[in-house]
């Protein structure tokens, strides 16, 4: 197989880290005018799935100067519960954003509870709202993962106008979003998903790849044009022969590194960057809450 000397591995570490210093910057800067409030987390139930990223967002949060607090409900909560408590969390000036982690119990409507989360404390972009905002052009509050994927293709070094991207995969919170935030940086995007006939017809004339299926080694080299950039969004656990746990992307690495320009590994690629934007939102979401009046009232009472 050829080997390219162009191409390199992304370091989505390096890239989460530059994000957050900036927005810890503008929040300390911000922190001077109007007092900034805590992230909430909330699982539902207990998910070991849930923790590891729930444990890098509150990484993330504290280089990022935010303070994060972690909840845990009970399983066996009902909708109206929920409601009731992120109501109570929409109404308190302390907290500056909300953020639902999925998956949630079967019994729980998430996308009725998504839309319970106020737009101005929607940190994740998953609000019916947020998520009808990227139709036009407003991507400041975007989901978090497609707005890393976005990041990450920036990251090339790539002009996105007039690009040809190929996404894969075209679920609500990743793939739709992502495509229509490529599209709103003037690429030309190609969807693809399981009734896609030959999803490797469309991918090898990409210039760059975007993957969110949730299948380990789902794309080789075959796929990828020579120099193409790749982005693998996908986080697969699996277990090695001593049943060790090791995470995998959606793309074969070691293979389609020989062959593309550029390529995110998993670990260490789009999981940190999204973190990263999640944090970014959060500062979108204060300077909204001021820019709106929302934080006045309460600044005022305790003059
Ligand atoms: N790094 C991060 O921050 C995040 C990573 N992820 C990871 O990204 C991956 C995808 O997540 P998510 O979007 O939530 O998953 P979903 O299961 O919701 O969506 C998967 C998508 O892949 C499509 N698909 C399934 N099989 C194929 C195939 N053979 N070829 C092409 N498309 C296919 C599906 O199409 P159809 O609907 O037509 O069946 C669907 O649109 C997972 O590994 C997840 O863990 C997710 C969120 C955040
Ligand atoms: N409401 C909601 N919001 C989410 O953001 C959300 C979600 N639900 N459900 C599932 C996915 C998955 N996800 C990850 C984010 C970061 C890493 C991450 O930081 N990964 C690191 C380290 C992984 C490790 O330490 O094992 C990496 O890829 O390098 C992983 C996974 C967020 N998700």
């Amino acid at each position: 197989m050829t080997t390219y000397a162009d191409h390199r591995l992304i370091d989505g570490r390096a890239v989460q880290a530059r994000i957050l210093n900036e927005v810890r910057d503008e929040f300390d800067r911000a922190r001077e005018s109007w007092p900034v409030g805590r992230l909430v987390s909330v699982s539902i139930g207990p998910s070991p799935e849930i923790e590891v990223y729930v444990r890098n967002q509150a990484r993330g949060a504290e280089r990022a100067g935010l303070p994060f607090e972690q909840q845990v409900w009970p399983a066996d909560i009902t909708q109206e519960e929920c409601k009731r408590r992120i109501a109570e969390f929409n109404d308190d000036s302390d907290v500056l954003g909300i953020i639902l982690q999925r998956p949630v119990p079967a019994h729980i409507h998430v996308r009725s509870l998504q839309s319970a989360i106020h737009p101005l404390k929607d940190v994740e972009g998953m609000n019916p709202a947020s998520i009808g905002n990227i139709v036009y052009n407003d991507i400041a509050l975007a989901p978090c993962t497609a707005a890393a994927a976005v990041e990450l293709v920036r990251e090339t070094g790539l002009k996105l106008e007039g690009l040809e991207v190929v996404m894969i995969g075209h679920s609500e919170i990743v793939g739709k979003p992502a495509a229509f935030m490529l599209m709103a940086e003037g690429a030309t995007v190609t969807v693809c998903h399981h009734m896609t006939r030959s999803v490797a017809m469309h991918s090898r004339r990409a210039d760059v790849v975007v993957v969110a299926v949730g299948k380990p080694h789902l794309i080789g080299p075959d796929m990828i044009k020579p120099g193409a950039a790749v982005i693998d969004i996908g986080i697969n656990q699996v277990s090695d022969a001593d049943g060790r746990l090791h995470i995998l992307g959606d793309v074969d690495t070691d293979k389609v590194r020989e062959v593309a320009g550029w390529i995110t590994p998993v670990p260490g690629g789009v999981g940190p960057v999204t973190v990263a934007m999640l944090m970014r939102n959060a500062l979108t979401a204060h300077k909204r809450q001021v820019a709106s009046g929302w934080l006045r009232q309460e600044t005022l009472q305790t003059c």
